[in-house]
């Protein structure tokens, strides 16, 4: 049976950031994901996680600007030392939640620049956080996204992730597999998971188009979900899509796999 967790940074979005918690545990979310947990206090964060019995499943590093539509900073030269000091931040939450992942955001391709140096950055800077997110038993995830979202975005499909995970080479670093990404960028979406389950510490759902509740667009999730079970995933799927309406009101889908 697959085990949800809710995407606090695109459902329940009519609720302040820590009521969000109460209502996902009321509609039956075991874990929580999110962009960042960094605008709370941590210690405030983890009494919201335990007073509603939820999981943390999973946060971003440090990505920059978001509302000023950075999207990352891990590919980008002149931001090497904010995103290296931003891996202690994220450890500092991930310790004080209990999080077993984060997830890394490798950001845009700046007008002109040469890909091959934002590639060197990029693995170098996961080098330097797969180490230290290692040593603090945490692993480190990074996440292809699809173009058409968001364009010039660096990592974009699993090809890519995998020359990262060869370049980077260690064992903590794993891909966040976003079946609506994929589904954009790539198609083949259960072969291409049953050919990199190895390396995949994390699913993420929506559907195509429009990036609304599974069943309303053209991916199987039926299917993918059941797939996910037979493959032995044991890890949180996260709900990150944008609710039609009402988040509450729009969980239907969710009924088959609720016990
Ligand atoms: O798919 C996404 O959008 C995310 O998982 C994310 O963390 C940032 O874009
Ligand atoms: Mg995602």
């Amino acid at each position: 049976m697959p085990k949800f967790s809710a995407n606090l940074s695109l459902l329940y979005q009519d609720i302040a950031f820590l009521d969000r918690f109460a209502a996902a545990a009321k509609d039956g979310f075991g874990a929580l994901e999110y962009l960042g947990p960094y605008t709370e206090p941590k210690e405030k964060v983890a009494d919201a996680l335990k007073a509603n019995g939820l999981k943390q499943a999973l946060f971003n590093v440090p990505s920059g600007d978001w509302a000023g539509g950075q999207r990352g900073i891990a590919c980008l030269p002149d931001r090497i030392a904010e995103f290296r000091a931003g891996i202690s931040l994220a450890l500092d939450y991930a310790k004080a939640l209990a999080c077993p992942q984060v997830n890394v955001i490798s950001g845009l391709v700046p007008k002109g620049s040469d890909l091959e140096t934002l590639e060197k950055v990029l693995v170098e800077n996961l080098k330097y956080a797969v180490q230290r997110t290692a040593d603090a038993g945490v692993k480190l995830l990074i996440e292809p996204i699809n173009l058409r979202d968001i364009p010039g975005f660096f990592l974009s499909t699993t090809n890519h992730a995998e020359r990262i995970l060869e370049k980077v080479a260690s064992d903590n670093l794993y891909i966040q597999y976003d079946f609506y990404h994929m589904q954009i960028m790539q198609g083949d979406l259960i072969p291409t998971f049953i050919r990199l389950k190895d390396r995949i510490a994390h699913v993420q759902i929506a559907d195509n188009p429009g990036r609304n509740e599974p069943g309303t667009g053209e991916i199987n999730y039926g299917f993918v979900l059941s797939e996910l079970d037979r493959l032995g995933y044991d890890g949180w799927v996260g709900c990150e899509y944008k609710p039609k309406a009402d988040t509450s009101e729009g969980l239907g889908w969710m009924k088959p796999y609720r016990k």
